[in-house]
């Protein structure tokens, strides 16, 4: 079996690469070699006595040659030589890495810092023979924009203490990444981590000029994170609250915002940044979509639903006196950035809503959430912000959520505007969103979905697409996650009613999307018998 390093540091020299990674390593637990290190145990001379004896190209060869070799067979943090990412085999074996999953971390020090420290105990070939400033800033103006193509983690140090940039270089290290494609527009990344929102700049770019910030009041430490991250690389931020929750997603919210965007001179080139619970983001959306016919925006998400859902698929939208969601664009962000320390002032029973459409997930595609959210169902329950973070629970959590994620993006990659295959992520839906509308929106939406998908899971078993083993897991499952699994509001003539309005419904045919045998095999139902649509109503009664 293949043994790979958990990250591998490049950088230029006094970067940290030694004394950070050795900070890494022990933050992780795991050991650090440094490959120059290891190539003067294998030559049994010092690197600048090699030089002088064999001349750099002879170094280089070895230099790969043993990167290669650790790069297969070494399970830590391991630290390479500054020129080594300049050989074409070490390259190639660094490619070969990330494909595999591998982080290669560019330790992106100050040029100032990193020179004063690269002169500290010597031992530099490269540095040496006149100025050995000018010779670092010539050999960083060619080094840098090839240490940024060949890493995949880039880390500024700017001012840290060694234990700063290795907390840093470890959540980066830790961060999930899911990519969303995306047909005939702009793939995405869902960045998913501690600190992921550090990547704004990274994913707005140098264009945008103005960015708007659309949040909610009860995230407003949040959005003041995301605020100084933006002034800090250099853009003008026009910072907006809007209402929280649904009362948020109104046209009047929205042109209000379109007015301050004109007033405030925001071009096509600038964009806007949601940060907030699913509400926020798909308003935030929406005025993106909308603003001079669509400008870039990215998703900062904090709440669980928001995570796994709202945030990623493109779909952005406002409620209207006649419904929900019924206004809107497909229009997809420019990235999200999931970032798990939001999570901490996240209230318990928003979080357990969003269990809701983790355990969809789980039916409609990947059976190891369903087994995660068994093995963890008290925790779960239990989750409270305050003592989330550096918990046991922060790694099953993140796993959920890249888990979930994966689902949504497959679907939305195979089918952005809801044709056909995306509506499987509706599972639960039709009876859900019956039960919102009824209930004037005070129930959550994943605890209306916990209901909806018992709801689907009854009419599949009494049509014979399901046992009842299957219906009576999903009871078990969701009420162990603090979920509802039965409605007592609302006649069922009213339900019928909204269910024949669900945009899944196609003339007046009902249609609904049930499990075909097996967790994972998803089918639509269409126009099922009226006794049958009925009886599994009755079920779901307490
Ligand atoms: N676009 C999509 O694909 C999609 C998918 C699913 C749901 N949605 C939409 O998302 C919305 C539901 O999202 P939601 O469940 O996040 O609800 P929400 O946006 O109403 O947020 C729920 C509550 O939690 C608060 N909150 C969120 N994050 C917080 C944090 N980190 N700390 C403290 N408070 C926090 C919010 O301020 C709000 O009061 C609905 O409008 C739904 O239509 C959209
Ligand atoms: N973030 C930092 N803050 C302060 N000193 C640092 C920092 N990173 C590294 N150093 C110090 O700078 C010198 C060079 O660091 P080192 O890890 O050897 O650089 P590299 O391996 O990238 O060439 C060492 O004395 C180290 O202790
Ligand atoms: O991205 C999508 O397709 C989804 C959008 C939302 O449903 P609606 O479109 O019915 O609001 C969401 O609740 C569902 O989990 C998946």
């Amino acid at each position: 079996m293949t043994v790979r390093p958990i990250a591998v540091i490049i950088g230029m020299m006094g970067a940290g690469k030694t004394r950070v990674g050795k900070e890494v390593a022990q933050l992780m637990r795991a050991p650090f070699i440094d490959a120059d290190v290891e190539i003067e145990r294998e030559v049994g001379m010092r690197i600048p006595e090699y030089f002088d004896r064999y001349g750099e190209p002879a170094f280089r060869d070895v230099e790969c040659d043993l990167i290669t070799r650790r790069l297969r067979d070494f399970n830590g943090i391991f630290a390479l030589g500054g020129g080594a990412p300049m050989t074409a085999g070490v390259q190639d074996a660094l490619a070969d890495y990330i494909a595999d999953g591998g982080k290669v971390v560019y330790l992106m020090a100050d040029p100032r810092e990193a020179m004063e420290r690269a002169h500290r105990g010597g031992g530099r070939p490269m540095l040496n023979g006149g100025d050995a400033n000018a010779r670092w800033k010539s050999l960083y103006t060619v080094r840098d924009p090839v240490y940024r193509q060949v890493a995949n983690v880039h880390v500024p140090t700017r001012g840290q203490t060694p234990l700063a940039a290795a907390r840093r270089m470890m959540d980066m290290i830790n961060e999930r990444t899911v990519h969303v494609n995306v047909t005939n527009g702009e793939d995405y990344d869902v960045r998913i981590g501690e600190g992921s929102m550090t990547h704004l700049a990274e994913v707005l770019g140098s264009k945008p000029a103005k960015i708007a910030l659309i949040h909610t009041q009860p995230v407003q430490r949040h959005s003041d994170h995301a605020r100084a991250i933006l002034r800090q690389a250099g853009y003008q931020v026009s910072d907006i609250v809007i209402p929280d929750a649904e009362s948020g997603k109104t046209i009047d919210v929205a042109n209000g915002i379109w007015q301050r965007l004109g007033d405030e001179g925001f071009t096509r080139s600038d964009a806007v940044v949601g940060v907030g619970g699913g509400a926020a983001t798909d308003l935030a959306g929406f005025v993106a979509a909308t603003w001079m016919r669509g400008v870039r925006y990215v998703n900062c998400p904090t709440s669980l639903l928001a995570m796994v859902d709202a945030s990623t698929g493109g779909k952005t939208g406002i409620n209207t006196p006649q419904g929900k969601n019924l206004v809107g664009s497909f229009y997809t962000p420019a990235g999200v950035l999931a970032d798990m320390k939001t999570l901490a002032s996240l209230p318990n029973d928003i979080f357990i809503e969003g269990l809701g459409e983790v355990a969809k997930s789980g039916f409609l595609m990947d059976r190891q959430i369903l087994t995660i959210l068994e093995e963890h169902a008290a925790q779960l329950r239990a989750f409270d912000g305050a003592s989330f973070l550096g918990s046991g629970l922060e790694d099953v959590v993140a796993e959920l959520i890249e888990r979930t994620v994966r689902v949504k993006a497959y679907h939305v990659s195979a089918d952005l505007k809801e044709a056909g295959l995306r509506e499987f992520l509706n599972y639960g839906h039709t009876l859900a969103h019956a039960i919102e509308k009824l209930e004037h929106f005070r129930w959550r939406h994943g605890n209306a979905v916990a209901v909806g998908m018992v709801y689907a899971a009854e009419l599949a078993s009494l049509l014979g697409y399901i046992d009842r083993d299957l219906v009576d897991y999903h009871r078990s499952l969701l009420s162990s996650l603090g979920l509802p699994i039965s409605w007592n509001g609302g006649s069922f003539d009213e339900v019928l009613a909204l269910m024949h309005r669900d945009k899944k419904a196609r003339g007046n045919k009902l249609r609904f999307v049930v499990i075909d045998g097996e967790p994972g095999h998803m089918t639509h139902l269409e126009d099922p018998p009226a006794d049958a649509v009925r009886e599994a109503f009755d079920r779901i009664r307490s």
